[in-house]
């Protein structure tokens, strides 16, 4: 759809709205019930399904649906609607009883006709054209000129625009997308300025706006193209962890989107507009680096509260000798004894205002955890109990996750309650939270869990909260995979040394003889052993062609599931959805073997899912209203039909934990099955049984951080299934995507304790032209033509 330019509108149905049957408020996504007055299309009964993006449809309205007619399976034939517009009246008599109708308040019959008299039959299109027709019209006042317009525009100024959009091939979504940010506007903009859609539209491409601009002759090197190749660059870079990109990079990758392989935009023409960009604060450029602002002052921001929250020192209230004792009472308590590195990790993060505990599975980052509450308890004659506390007492201990699984595991393994970061901060829903530098948080001390998965915007929201007296412990494991999102904040911490550290290396779990730990160990120090991948009480590697991966991955989960293990201990992880042993494939085959259809059992089909009473499913976004979040399991356990429930809709409902939440139906684009998840969304929970596969197909997915955060998932039992020498050359491959960020050097000059080598001067706003002479320039986009493209990683 959005490729082809002009769209041809054969298949159409006329007809009148009887009612809605689903409704999506915020998508605009409707299905309604329609009677049939006039279609070119083959129907049986007189009235049909419609479905698509709609901005308003009301019930006895007529209108024009333009689209596809679709064979559903269990609903049968229905309509998807691709563009549609209310019915104007075409004859005489229509518009004027149209325009005489309440709609058009003090307009009256005679004002009507002398409208139709001098525009005719295409009265209302002319207008909405462009409404300075009106003005042709004999004693028609402006403000009635104006008012004509507006009521118009207002009730059919979204369809007609959409129906244009349809023209350039753009589908009902994206014409949502684009009505919002523009209004009337919309139009003009796009032949216009087709570039700004690229600013304001999320999913709105660079090259489409070209192709836009091409038709409508913006030249080549006009600013505002050469600006939204900047912006978009930029914030394509932040899928790839990105928190800014070199400025040699990005006038490559500009030229690159730019003109191909032609190379006409003069580079100085791009400096230009990146100097003017800057200017604008619409870009952050700092030495040779360029930002997004957002980036640049979550970055800066972020330093900055390091900065003022390591500033204020803590005194030490204890004693060497009283805190061995100390120590020693909670060791007899816990029966173990603290290994070397774990006494070091407790005494710093006792002693220091801020504090890093790294290390691999099994090195004790919990049982350490544990002892820092337990001993800060003791030195600072407080209780845990949450209950020995007034209501409005202050409770000293804070503790977060950035995923709902792992503040569950912390609040497990400490019995002391611990939630989100996006709770603990009071997220709105929307950008911002209730918590920030002038509403802090409350609490002594504060412990951060799995803070590798933690990005730069989040790190600064977080820091920017914490008060000056607040202890800090940050927790998390730099091998496996970095956040999501920009930046690495955790890798860079540790790199810039500015905050005391202990990395703990002896491993414990080991010593209970877990492979599942060697293995990870043997994979952080790049030392595993073809022939050592052995059975073990705890592990297996099932060899087998690609093909057979999926059945072998059904058979061992079955058997898991049979034994009677719990269904959400039992979790297949995968790199990528679309493979022929992807998530997609995967989900579709073991809902089979677990959740299969039967008789009595209620269904809902989704597009092409088919959500069944008793399957596991995971929430795919953040949805703090229902306390659900990105990456939640759940169990579908109840699905409604319409006439069940108060809200008068198809619901499936699913528990989470401690809560369930109802799904209306088109709600459901947010919740998939979760039979198999990627190792992504995996990340900062763990389950008594990993089964892993491995294709060759997975190719360039496989990496050793990939791998390494798969298989620490796993509590009791591995399973790998699949092609050996694909997980041999997996776990050898580094990640080298790099990611541009600046946290080492900045904490490094803010602290002082900079590596001459990185010291370059920072002022704010430099000029680009200064930054690079001339020369420079034209040599980076040489040299960079020569070399690789970053898209060449990108699948
Ligand atoms: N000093 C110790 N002496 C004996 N056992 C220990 C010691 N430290 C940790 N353990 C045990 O080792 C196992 C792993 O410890 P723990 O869960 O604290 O590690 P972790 O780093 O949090 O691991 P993971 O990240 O895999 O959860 C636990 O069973 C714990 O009781």
């Amino acid at each position: 759809m959005e490729d082809s330019h002009v769209v041809e509108q054969k298949n159409f149905i006329k007809g009148e709205m009887i009612h809605t049957i689903f409704e999506n408020k915020e998508e605009h996504f409707s299905i309604a019930k329609i009677k049939i007055l006039e279609t070119n299309q083959k129907f049986d009964e007189t009235e049909v399904v419609v479905k698509g993006y709609f901005r308003r449809l009301d019930p006895g309205e007529t209108y024009e649906f333009y689209g596809r007619v679709v064979d559903h399976q269990r609903f049968g034939r229905q309509f998807q609607v691709e563009s549609y517009q209310r019915f104007l009246p075409e004859s005489k008599e229509g518009v004027i009883a149209y325009l005489s109708s309440d709609l058009f308040p003090g307009i009256g019959k005679k004002t009507a006709e002398r409208i139709v008299d001098t525009l005719g039959e295409s009265a209302l299109s002319q207008i909405l054209n462009d409404k300075a027709v009106l003005s042709n019209v004999p004693s028609l006042a402006k403000e009635k000129q104006e008012k004509v317009y507006q009521i118009l525009q207002e009730n059919q100024g979204f369809e007609h625009i959409v129906v244009e959009l349809s023209r350039y091939g753009f589908g009902l979504k994206m014409a949502q997308k684009m009505y919002t940010a523009f209004k009337e506007e919309t139009l003009d903009t796009l032949k216009t300025n087709p570039y700004a859609f690229v600013f304001e539209v999320e999913g709105f491409g660079f090259v489409r706006a070209d192709q836009m601009a091409r038709e409508n002759n913006i030249s080549l090197d006009h600013p505002t193209r050469l600006q939204a190749a900047a912006i978009y660059t930029l914030t394509n870079s932040m899928q790839d962890g990105h928190v800014f990109l070199p400025i040699e990079q990005l006038m490559y990758e500009m030229d690159q989107l730019l003109d191909g392989e032609t190379h006409q935009i003069d580079v100085d023409k791009m400096t230009a507009q990146i100097v003017e960009l800057n200017t604008e604060k619409r870009i952050i450029v700092s030495e040779k680096k360029v930002y997004l602002p957002s980036l640049y002052y979550s970055e800066t921001g972020f330093c900055a509260q390091i900065e003022r929250i390591a500033d204020k020192k803590i005194e030490k209230v204890f004693s060497d000798a009283e805190l061995l004792k100390i120590v020693g009472s909670i060791e007899e308590e816990e029966v173990l004894s603290y290994g070397k590195e774990q006494y070091e990790a407790l005494e710093t993060a006792l002693s220091e205002k801020m504090f890093i505990l790294t290390g691999g599975p099994g090195t004790g980052k919990t049982t350490v955890i544990k002892g820092i509450l337990n001993a800060y308890a003791e030195i600072h004659d407080l209780s845990l109990d949450r209950d020995d506390y007034k209501e409005d007492e202050e409770y000293p201990f804070v503790l977060t996750a950035p995923t709902g699984r792992a503040a569950k595991r912390m609040k497990e393994s400490t019995g002391i309650d611990s939630v989100t970061i996006h709770r603990l901060l009071g997220w709105d829903g929307k950008e911002t939270f209730d918590k920030d530098e002038n509403n802090k948080l409350e609490g002594k001390l504060l412990i951060i869990d799995e803070f590798s998965m933690v990005d730069i915007w989040l790190a600064y929201q977080l820091f920017r909260a914490v008060p000056d007296d607040m202890q800090v412990i940050i927790v998390g494991d730099e091998d496996q995979l970095p956040s999501v999102g920009p930046g690495q904040v955790l890798a860079d911490l540790l790199k810039s040394n500015v905050i005391a550290s202990v990395s703990l290396k002896e491993v414990y779990r080991q010593k209970e003889g877990s492979k599942i730990i060697q293995l990870a160990h043997e994979i952080k120090n790049n030392a595993v052993n073809a022939n050592g991948l052995t059975k073990a009480s705890d592990f297996n590697f099932l060899s087998c062609p690609d093909y057979q991966v999926v059945d072998i991955v059904k058979q061992v989960v079955k058997k898991a599931y049979d034994k009677g293990v719990d269904l959400k201990q039992i979790q297949v992880l995968a790199p990528m959805y679309r493979s022929q042993a992807g998530i997609n494939r995967l989900n579709e085959e073991l809902q089979k073997v677990i959740n299969p259809p039967e008789q009595g059992r209620r269904e809902m089909r989704f597009g092409d899912t088919v959500f069944r009473k008793g399957d596991k499913v995971i929430q795919l976004v953040n949805q703090p209203e229902d306390d659900v979040f990105n990456g939640d399991i759940g169990e579908v356990v109840a699905i409604f039909e319409k006439d069940e429930n108060l809200e008068q809709e198809e619901q499936v409902v699913v528990s989470f934990d401690d809560r369930e939440v109802a799904y209306a139906k088109p709600d459901l684009m947010n919740l998939m099955h979760a039979y198999c998840t990627s190792i992504h969304k995996s990340q900062g929970s763990e389950f008594q049984i990993v089964i892993l596969p491995i294709i060759s197909g997975y190719n360039r997915m496989l990496r050793k951080n990939l791998i390494y955060t798969a298989i620490t998932r796993a509590k009791q039992s591995l399973v790998i299934c699949g092609d050996k020498s694909a997980f041999l050359r997996g776990i050898r491959a580094e990640d080298t995507n790099k990611r541009y960020t600046s946290l080492v050097p900045y904490l490094q000059e803010l602290f002082g304790t900079e590596d001459e080598s990185l010291s370059e001067s920072d002022e704010e706003d430099v000029d680009v032209e200064q930054v690079l002479t001339a020369d420079e320039r034209l040599l980076a986009v040489e040299i960079k033509q020569e070399s690789f493209s970053p898209y060449d990683f990108m699948d």
